[in-house]
């Protein structure tokens, strides 16, 4: 099959992947939901804080527009309980006239003529002087509106004064107007008794009316000004938070990789990422605007629609272009919503001082204005600022879309108008996009794999040639294994020998799928602490030291190993998950050093990570059709080659079943479908059947079998029976090199300790073992010297050291002529099992390992003394055991096994035996007695 590539594999990548992130949001609804329209809720806040203040100034008229106002015409003085706040009981007014009957009379005039109300004796309080009044009011406060003072200076003089309290006070969002409630009627009733009372002229009057001044309505509180800012920042916040967790998820399941070995074009990637985000970033801004028309604020319905729009639009736009950058130093997914909330926090902090007027202002100097934009929430800020002050009042008509380049209406120290916003949003988002993709690049992935930070001035970034790869006719001979040893092991050695003369000969025999020249990958050290340039770096980690090693086609080859023995390294080197830091792989002929190679390699190889690489929320069908058009199968073909990799997994049933619920089987035989669909011609299996029941397990094993025809496998595993059962050939890795290569066969036959004898006895049903038990086991340790390695009542097991192979036909064929005499029922003889060879090797490799390393471990004897013994130590000497009897003293037999972590223990020690006078083993050692220890 034909596979896509170039320009249209690049659109068929990004379609797939814009429609997996449509099915994700689809999938989740809720938080769909919550970025598209959370702006609802906030609008809807702003409008209750805005109803509130404008309920709280309704009795003013400060905030309306008032043309001709009402006059007030001689008002009457008003009864003291309608004071707000007063104390019972209360008094209309109180006056002093130092004692004069004429003003006696002129204030019984007041009460008595006050209109529509006279005023009761019990409302009115006098005192002699002034000063009386005041100390009576300082001693009771709040308990009359007003004060008269009258002097009757001569006979046709009298002079008055008036006071009244100046604490302005509120009640039920009315404001009290001092001076027309209760300092206007005062003087008027003053001035008329007073004339009335100098004229002779008991009913003369004038009408007097008193006016404000015709105003224009003041500036009111705007909410939106005020909260606006912090709100729509929580609005984006949502989609910051999930376009940040989206994109680490992806990282830290290795989502991002197992697409990247599948061919995925960083490109496509990223656009559809953007495409996406830049969709829901559109809906999202015209939702805010529709619910702020909608709310009918004056600030959404007088400035201008578009004008509104691209504020909302390029400032969340921003946001998604800080969140890719973000992300880069994130990586667990659970962390985004804290540094979500950490960047609400400042946005909140700082656009308070934005708010505030810093540092849009003259006063303040270009680069704090510079400095302070890169942060996105800032222009929110002050875009809103400016929009809600050109909708302040109600004449004011808001800012039109030729008026962005100008100042706003009510502005009076401008030095950044909306259209100088808008170039910042949109350049700001450009940088963080671009160092998004920068950091994504030079920030440790998932492997712990980055780039050089200078990457991109490196030519073959651009041209498509990696700067490291290997030159033609580098001498790949040459290339020593890092630690200057040649290998122990002969296959090893000639398969080493092989490879060599091929990349001497410059050639790759057809027969070669995969040619491994000197494979070394090496881990840099890392600083303790995760700090970039303090605390100690450790030193660098060779996990991969010289491979020299061919995979043939039509073949799996299982490479072997325990933990940490770099099999998923060498396979990451082969994927260009990790980058080859010497040496090459040659995969059908390309190099996987060179970007090229690696981009042509991917086209031929199908991987089955060692982790389950799904997005939880897409069905087994969707993940089939999306690694399929990943890898570039034409488009015609994707459905019928995804139900058919479904039906050879036996997943068909539950191919619309979301991955989330599979088991842990269906997750990695989904794995598998994954890495054979579009027919690669290299299958890299990194333990596919980790978790898989034993008739799932043996079904895969028939995919894979089937699999090998016409393409070679790698396979990885932890069980010896897959390996036994799938392998043509099988290297062994320990400690980052090959230490066997060969059949199964072979490998046991040179490993293993020998053969495995099974004799099983006729009629033991019970547990006691009969005497014939006996008479074998001596039979056996007599003819052969091997004492049972596992018995019970119906078996003996005997291990024969290959030494032995010489006498077994004659031996057997004795056994067998005894078989009734012994009440043998059955004898079996095979070879040792390929995990005793395991254990071998990796018992070995890290006992070279504790040598080379010089590690000691500290033996303590059944006497109680301990000292101290390299690790493997055979056969010790006891220190300060030597006696006249014994010069060379007393030494133990040391046992020696593996913990959990594979590290060599003392498991035991034979019985102190004296140390022969001459000779004794070859390999005995004598402890330092510096290093005796205390019993
Ligand atoms: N990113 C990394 N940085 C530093 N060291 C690493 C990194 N990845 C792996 N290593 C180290 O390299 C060694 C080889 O690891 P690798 O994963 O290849 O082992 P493995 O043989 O696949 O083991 P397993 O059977 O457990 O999967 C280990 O000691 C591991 O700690």
């Amino acid at each position: 099959m034909k596979l896509v590539s170039g320009f249209p594999l690049l659109i068929q990548q990004f379609t797939a992947l814009f429609k997996k992130n449509l099915l994700l949001a689809w999938r989740n609804k809720w938080g769909t939901c919550v970025q598209l329209f959370s702006s609802f809720f906030f609008i809807f806040l702003i409008f209750c804080i805005q109803k509130a203040l404008e309920a709280r100034s309704a009795s003013s008229t400060d905030y309306k527009s008032i043309e001709d106002p009402a006059p007030l015409v001689s008002p009457p003085i008003p009864p003291c309980e309608e004071k707000f706040f007063v104390k019972q009981p209360c008094y209309d007014f109180v006056w002093s006239g130092d004692g004069s009957s004429k003003i006696r009379n002129i204030v019984t005039a007041i009460m008595t003529n006050n209109p529509s109300r006279p005023i009761p004796e019990t409302k009115v309080k006098s005192f002699r002087t002034s000063a009386d009044v005041d100390e009576w009011l300082s001693n009771n406060p709040m308990t009359c509106p007003g004060a008269l003072h009258f002097s009757e200076r001569e006979a046709t003089v009298i002079s008055y004064g008036i006071q009244t309290n100046s604490t302005a006070v509120a009640k039920r969002k009315q404001y009290e107007e001092r001076t027309f409630k209760f300092q206007i009627p005062l003087q008027i009733a003053a001035e008329r008794e007073i004339v009335r009372s100098l004229i002779g002229v008991p009913n003369f009057s004038w009408d007097v009316s008193f006016k404000e001044f015709a105003h224009p309505a003041r500036e009111l509180y705007s909410a939106i000004k005020q909260v606006g800012p912090t709100f729509f920042l929580a609005t984006a916040m949502f989609g910051f938070v999930f376009q940040m967790s989206s994109l680490i998820v992806e990282k830290e399941l290795k989502l991002r990789e197992a697409m990247t070995m599948m061919g995925l074009y960083d490109t496509a990637y990223w656009l559809s990422w953007l495409t996406w985000e830049g969709i829901m970033t559109l809906l999202s801004s015209l939702f805010i605007v529709l619910f702020g028309m909608m709310f009918m604020f004056d600030f959404f319905l007088h400035n201008n629609i578009l004008v509104l729009y691209l504020v909302f639009f390029l400032f969340q736009l921003n946001m998604v272009g800080f969140a890719f950058m973000l992300s880069a130093f994130v990586s667990k997914a659970s962390s985004s919503t804290t540094v979500g909330f950490t960047i609400f926090i400042l946005g909140f902090l700082s656009q308070l001082v934005t708010t505030a007027g810093f540092p849009y202002g003259s006063g303040f100097s270009k680069t704090s204005r510079f400095l302070w934009s890169l942060f996105p929430p800032n222009l929110l800020a002050k875009a809103l600022k400016i929009l809600a002050d050109a909708t302040s009042t109600p004449q004011d008509r808001g800012i039109s879309l030729s008026g962005i380049t100008e100042c706003g209406p009510n502005e009076f120290d401008c030095v950044i108008t909306l259209s100088d916003i808008y170039k910042w949003l949109m350049a700001t988002f450009v940088i963080w996009f671009v160092l998004a993709i920068y950091l994504d690049n030079i920030v440790p992935n998932a492997s712990g794999v980055k780039k050089p930070v200078y990457y991109f001035l490196t030519p073959g970034y651009w041209i498509g040639i990696g700067g490291n790869k290997v030159k033609e006719g580098d001498n790949y001979s040459s290339a020593p294994p890092l630690d200057g040893s040649t290998p122990d092991d002969v296959d090893v050695l000639e398969e080493e020998n092989v490879v060599k003369q091929q990349a001497r000969d410059g050639a790759v025999l057809p027969n070669i799928a995969v040619q491994i020249r000197g494979l070394v990958r090496t881990y840099p050290g890392t600083r303790k602490g995760g700090c970039c340039c303090c605390g100690k770096k450790t030193a660098p980690y060779h996990a991969v030291k010289g491979l020299w090693v061919n995979f043939a086609k039509d073949q799996l080859f299982c490479l072997l190993g325990p933990n940490g023995a770099g099999k998923t390294t060498t396979i990451s080197c082969l994927t260009g998950l990790a980058p080859v830091t010497g040496g090459d792989a040659l995969i059908y002929g390309h190099s996987a050093r060179s970007s090229v190679g690696m981009a042509n390699i991917r086209k031929i190889i199908g991987v089955c990570p060692q982790f389950d690489i799904l997005w939880s929320a897409l069905t087994g069908q969707e993940h089939l059709q999306l690694f399929a058009t990943i890898k570039g199968l034409p488009q015609s073909s994707i459905e019928s080659v995804a139900k058919k990799s479904l039906a050879e997994v036996k997943l068909d049933e539950a191919a619309r079943m979301r991955a989330g619920s599979y088991s842990g089987g269906m997750k990695r035989r989904l794995s598998v479908a994954i890495a054979l669909i579009g027919d690669p011609k290299l299958v890299i299996l990194d333990e596919p059947t980790t978790g898989m029941d034993p008739i799932t397990r043996r079904h895969v094993w028939d995919i894979i079998e089937d699999a090998k025809k016409g393409r070679a496998i790698v396979l990885t595993t932890h069980s010896m029976e897959e390996a036994d059962i799938l392998s043509d050939r099988i290297g062994i890795m320990a400690k980052g090199k090959l230490r066997c290569i060969g059949t199964s066969i072979r490998l046991k036959s040179r490993f293993g300790s020998g053969f495995i004898a099974n004799v099983s006895f006729s009629g033991s049903t019970n547990s006691v073992k009969t005497p014939h038990h006996e008479a074998v086991k001596l039979f056996f340790e007599h003819h052969l010297g091997v004492l049972p390695k596992e018995e019970n009542s119906a078996f003996l097991t005997f291990v024969i050291p290959h030494d032995k192979e010489g006498l077994l036909t004659r031996f057997f064929a004795e056994l067998q002529d005894r078989q009734h005499e012994f009440n043998i029922a059955d004898i079996q003889l095979g070879l040792t099992t390929l995990e005793e060879v395991f254990l071998n090797i990796a018992r070995q490799a890290e006992l070279e390992a504790a040598i080379t390393e010089g590690r000691l471990v500290t033996l303590t004897l059944t006497s109680g003394a301990s000292f101290d013994i390299p690790v493997g130590t055979k056969y010790t000497v006891i220190p300060g055991t030597e006696s006249p009897q014994y010069p060379r003293g007393f030494m133990v037999e040391v046992y020696w096994d593996q913990d959990e972590s594979g590290k060599l223990c003392i498991s035991g020690h034979a019985p102190e035996t004296p140390v022969p006078p001459t000779g004794g083993p070859t390999n005995l050692h004598f402890p330092d007695p510096n290093h005796k220890k205390a019993s």
